[in-house]
């Protein structure tokens, strides 16, 4: 089967389809490794279902499994079309619930599962855009690696600084799982959109610029989150796993 890398706005991946569903946490550790595996950010496993196109298993980096991720869900959905595994517009199963998806070349929209508003702390806000993230509006270099990392333990989420400048929002995520500040977070951009709009700063539609500074696209229809933006393949092997 094809093993591939996907990276989704500087999020990476590694992605394969399998029949066979079981645990690969250790897997993921060893294909995430940065120095002696292929290096990644997460795991994403796609296995048949008999109701959607597909289910999937993602795993951080470090092994640990989570129910949803923004950015994985867009490099999915581009991998199960490019291998026959859906048509452009899909539907498949995460931990947190269906996602539909839409591909258009390398450009993939997904709409997310239902989002949570969780509460406040200080200045910080709580919410559930598939997995749990802190949000602080701040100036994207009040982002404190030190900070975040203490934060993520005590609340068990990811934590995220966001900016908006000139009706654009800048994001920067310190992602559990991954232990660091990753170049981009689907859900973390989603959850800062969301306390953006909460604000009054930003309308329903805005596109949104991570540490990678890929330009992506959320809109709100319906109460409903859309996450839009270039997905690359960058690399592939033919391999047992
Ligand atoms: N990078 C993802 C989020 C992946 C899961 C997260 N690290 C967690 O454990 O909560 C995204 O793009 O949303």
């Amino acid at each position: 089967m094809f093993v591939c890398k996907y990276s989704a706005s500087g999020n990476d991946f590694v992605i394969f389809h399998t029949f066979k569903k079981k645990d690969r946490s250790n897997l993921a550790k060893k294909l995430c490794d940065r120095f002696n595996g292929i290096g990644a950010d997460g795991l994403i496993v796609l296995l048949p279902h008999k109701t959607y196109d597909f289910e999937w298993q993602f795993y951080n980096a470090d092994g640990s499994e989570a129910s949803m991720c923004g950015n994985g869900s867009r490099a999915a959905a581009l991998y199960a079309y490019k291998y026959d595994l859906a048509s452009s517009k899909m539907k498949f199963l995460t931990g947190a619930g269906v996602i539909e998806a839409e591909v258009d070349g390398d450009i993939v929209e997904t709409q997310l599962t239902p989002y949570k508003e969780l509460g406040k702390f200080d200045e910080w806000e709580l919410f559930d855009t598939g997995v749990p993230h802190l949000v602080k509006l701040d100036k994207l270099e009040n982002f404190n690696i030190n900070e975040c990392r203490e934060l993520r333990y005590k609340h068990n989420a990811n934590v995220n600084i966001a900016e908006v400048k000139d009706n654009k929002l800048f994001v920067r995520t310190y992602e559990r799982g991954v232990e660091d500040e990753t170049l981009a977070c689907g859900t973390g951009m989603c959850a800062s959109f969301l306390k953006a709009r909460k604000e009054g700063l930003i309308g329903d539609s805005i596109k949104v610029y991570p540490k990678s500074k890929e330009e992506l696209e959320i809109s709100l229809k319906k109460n409903r989150l859309y996450f839009k933006g270039r997905v690359k393949e960058t690399f592939k092997a033919l391999c047992e796993v």
